[in-house]
């Protein structure tokens, strides 16, 4: 459903990506992998948005949406849960979530508030907090909430466990689990490489802006020397 094409992108001289292909196929979930500093986070940004590549093509269902603001990716059903969270501070937990509410691209509604409330139990106890007052694996609940309430096809999540309790750690991938069984397609970033070849059908390897290694998450697992080369693990 979306694909990149020999996407370039430079932050000021500094050429970031270098000539990305990749895409994401259609309910699959797909692994972004890398070491710090790769390209990762700023692949992710030019897809949606956030940074306008300077050359290539990103394209949804066929059609050519290179450097549309994130709000437009958003209609096209294309859910994004950025690093460091991105809630409204100011706005309780009802209201973060209520005002993402939306149907999917297909007219359904499967993800509603209730059902939000089901998968976060935790949210559920602090629906009048306000986003500051919450934990930070709060946060980072409350920000996938919102970006389910949009009903997404695709969901992108960029180190959604970062710097949480192992606990929570734990419970953001069950519910990354439970996202998958439903269909949705995720990209997923996260430095527990093997968390996310766990949790994905293909995988996609960045190393100084470019795809080095692209197939089956199974496939690089069973593979120890690959994994060490790729990611100094
Ligand atoms: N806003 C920016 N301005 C200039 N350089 C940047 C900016 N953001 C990132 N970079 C640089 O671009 C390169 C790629 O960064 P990016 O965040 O995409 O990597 P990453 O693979 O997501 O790594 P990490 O896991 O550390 O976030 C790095 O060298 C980084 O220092």
């Amino acid at each position: 459903m979306l694909i990149v094409r020999d996407l370039n992108t430079y932050y000021g001289n500094s050429h970031i990506l270098r000539g990305v292909h990749a895409g994401i196929p259609t309910a699959t979930s797909v692994g972004l992998l890398g070491r710090n500093g790769m390209g990762k986070t700023t692949l992710i940004r030019s897809m949606m948005g956030y940074v306008r590549p300077a050359s290539g093509e990103v394209q949804v269902d066929g059609r050519t949406v290179t450097g549309w603001p994130p709000e437009k990716m958003a209609r096209l059903g294309i859910g994004y849960v950025p690093e460091g969270r991105g809630i409204f501070p100011n706005l309780s937990v009802r209201e973060n979530l209520v005002m993402s509410e939306r149907a999917g691209i297909d007219g359904r509604r499967a993800w509603t508030f209730d059902r939000v409330m089901a998968t976060f139990p935790r949210l559920a106890e602090r629906l009048s907090n306000g986003g500051q007052q919450l934990s930070g694996g709060e946060q980072q609940m409350l920000s996938i909430g919102r970006a389910l309430m949009t009903n997404p096809r695709l969901l992108i999540l960029d180190e959604a466990t970062e710097g949480l309790a192992p606990l929570i750690v734990a419970e953001i991938w069950r519910v990354i689990g439970e996202i998958r069984s439903t269909g949705i397609a995720t990209l997923i970033v996260d430095r527990d490489y093997r968390k996310v070849l766990a949790h994905t059908d293909l995988a996609v390897v960045m190393e100084k802006g470019q795809i080095v290694r692209h197939g089956a998450s199974a496939d690089l697992l069973a593979e120890p020397q690959a994994l060490e080369e790729l990611l100094g693990v």
